[in-house]
């Protein structure tokens, strides 16, 4: 259980893998100015040494945030994922210990999108291969292999924030949209829900896969679901490296059953750019092979930037968990002229009773409370008068059950 109480200078902040400097400057602005700025990923044990007195981590998808470094982060109040996957980061075991988690939800989607976009016009070209000719000195003009996007059907699997956008930029180029998501979407333009993975992969000329990393999207695509798929079809791949089994995709490549794919993400990624990329996807020169830039442009970066910062400045100054992934969400009201008491507790009976009964024993008024609960913690906020805020926290943390308390002035 730990108890925060600090002035803005005091809280340490560590930004690792070079998040965009609206990050910093957004921090800066809401008056936190004590930031390790690092511009790569940390392996486990230096992030071990590093985090250890730190209040806030900001990180992008290379960094896991496990278990183990989450004990050695005895002060961590919330970590900032600058990115949409929050695979990354142990979720759980970083709500056990009250850390809360936030990322960017949409900041990068159209990036992906466009990126994706580009890939399936020149995929259908059969450009990749053609480029990589050109480069060896040899001379591939024909038509064979080539096709319009025009009329032809792209088969989108998750249509969330990403999988909608590529959807209505492809039919703005005429092609025809069908998707697969375990959930009943609305359809924006044309596009047509199918109700199984293996329709849509038997009807698509492209597929794309815009799902996130769970347990149910480990190998999604493998070697039978690669079998069912149109002779000649591509398939690309910006999600996340586990949705696609790349031996079977190689053997199928191989074989020439796809007539060529787009993978961004992969099972295994280098963990710096000085590190080799080793891929059995390497020798083939109809597949573009691009190192987990979906997301990677100025506007995205900037844009996640300020939102992520923001969010937690905002967790910081005024205890708001709107849009954390793994805890329970509370909007706040701005807080004036009274001290605010943020309890983070694990959720069984009689917690809240607890801190009543603490508060109403020494004559606590409290001017506000809010409660969310989820199935394992539960989180209070309670606006006292400032002359009680001391008493008040010592209460708090006494409480059986407490994770955490903070106050805020
Ligand atoms: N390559 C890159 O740089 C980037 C990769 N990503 C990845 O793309 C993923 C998708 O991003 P968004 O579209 O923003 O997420 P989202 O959460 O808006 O959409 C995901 C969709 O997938 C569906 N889904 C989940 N499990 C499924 C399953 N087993 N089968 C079919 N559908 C399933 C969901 O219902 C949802 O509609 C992210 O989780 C992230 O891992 C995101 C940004 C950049
Ligand atoms: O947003 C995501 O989930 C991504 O995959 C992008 O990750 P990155 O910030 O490029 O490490």
């Amino acid at each position: 259980m730990s108890k925060v109480s600090l002035a803005k200078d005091k809280i340490k902040i560590l930004l690792l893998e070079g998040v965009h400097q609206s990050a910093v400057e957004t921090l800066k602005r809401n008056g936190y100015s004590n930031i390790d700025y690092v511009k790569t990923s940390l392996p486990e044990s230096e992030l071990v040494e590093r985090i250890s007195d730190v209040h806030f981590v900001g990180l992008r998808s290379r960094t896991q945030l496990t278990e183990k470094v989450l004990d050695a982060a005895q002060k961590l109040v919330a970590v900032g994922c600058f990115c949409i996957g929050t695979n990354q980061v142990d979720l759980d075991a970083a709500k056990r210990r009250g850390i809360a988690v936030f990322n960017a939800p949409f900041s990068n989607t159209r990036s992906v999108a466009e990126l994706v976009l580009g890939e399936i016009l020149l995929l259908l070209r059969g450009i990749p291969k053609r480029n990589a000719m050109a480069h060896r000195g040899q001379w591939l003009k024909s038509a064979e292999g080539s096709f319009e996007a025009r009329g032809k059907t792209l088969g989108i699997i998750g249509y969330g924030h990403i999988g909608t956008q590529l959807g209505i930029m492809a039919e703005n180029i005429g092609m025809q949209v069908r998707y697969y998501d375990i959930e009943d979407k609305l359809s924006l333009g044309n596009a047509q829900q199918v109700e199984n993975l293996t329709k849509l992969l038997q009807q698509s000329d492209v597929v794309s896969l815009h799902v996130p990393e769970t347990p149910q999207t480990k190998n999604l695509i493998g070697t039978a679901e690669l079998a069912v798929m149109k002779k000649g079809s591509i398939l690309i791949n910006a999600s996340r490296g586990t949705v696609v089994d790349i031996d079977a995709l190689a053997e199928a490549l191989e074989e020439r059953s796809l007539s060529g794919a787009a993978i961004d993400v992969f099972p295994v990624e280098p963990k710096s750019n000085d590190e080799e990329f080793v891929s059995p996807l390497r020798q083939f020169d109809n597949v573009i092979l691009t190192p987990h830039v979906g997301g990677s442009t100025q506007e995205a970066q900037e844009s996640i930037g300020v939102e992520v910062a923001g969010k937690l400045a905002k967790y910081s100054d005024n205890g708001s968990t709107m849009t954390a992934v793994n805890f329970p969400e509370v909007a706040l009201p701005e807080l004036a002229n009274r001290s605010r008491l943020l309890h983070i507790h694990q959720n069984r009976p009689g917690v809240l009773t607890q801190i009543n009964q603490a508060f109403a024993q020494h004559g606590i008024n409290i001017a506000a409370q809010y409660l969310q609960t989820d199935d394992n913690i539960g989180y209070v906020v309670i606006d006292v008068d400032s002359d009680h805020s001391e008493v008040a926290l010592k209460e708090l943390s006494a409480v059986d059950g407490t994770i955490r308390a903070r106050i805020l002035h």
